[in-house]
């Protein structure tokens, strides 16, 4: 079965992908009180960005022109909450689709969240920047 899946090509197949991962985002415990409690997400904007962002890395259409982490230095998230947004990140591409662009997904996912989780454990009380 996994041999059937297709690989990413189209801004459709990215749109899957985002729609699917935030799905799962919204029905998850750990995650869905962060987007939808504590940074009150307006999906209908935030869900068009993420097409652009991962349309932008995936199949090179320059959309994305922001800067992703300041949004997060607010969130109350540490490792545990990367540690299942990943999770959910890399099911939803093995569900959905297989292949080099799959393959690139994942990782990019996997190093921007390292990234992440990395930068934000540097936050502290005396933080001025
Ligand atoms: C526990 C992990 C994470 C949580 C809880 C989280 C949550 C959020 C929230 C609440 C926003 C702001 C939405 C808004 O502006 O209304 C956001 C934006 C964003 N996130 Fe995350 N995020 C996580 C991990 C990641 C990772 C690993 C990536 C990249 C692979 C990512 C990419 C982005 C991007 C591109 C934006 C849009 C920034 C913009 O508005 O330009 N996030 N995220």
């Amino acid at each position: 079965m996994p041999d059937t899946l297709p690989d990413i090509s189209t801004e459709a197949d990215i749109r899957l992908m985002v729609d699917t991962f935030y799905g799962k985002v919204n029905h998850d415990a750990l995650l869905a009180p962060i987007f939808n409690g504590f940074a009150q997400v307006n999906w209908e904007s935030h869900l068009p960005i993420m097409y652009d962002f991962w349309s932008s890395i995936l199949l090179g259409s320059a959309r994305y022109h922001g800067r992703p982490f300041p949004k997060h230095l607010p969130l109350p998230i540490d490792a545990t909450h990367f540690k299942r947004w990943l999770e959910l990140f890399l099911t939803t591409v093995d569900e959905l689709y297989a292949g080099p662009k799959a393959e690139e997904a994942k990782l990019r996912a996997l190093n921007i969240a390292n990234m992440f989780e990395y930068r934000l454990r540097q936050r502290g009380p005396l933080q001025v920047h």
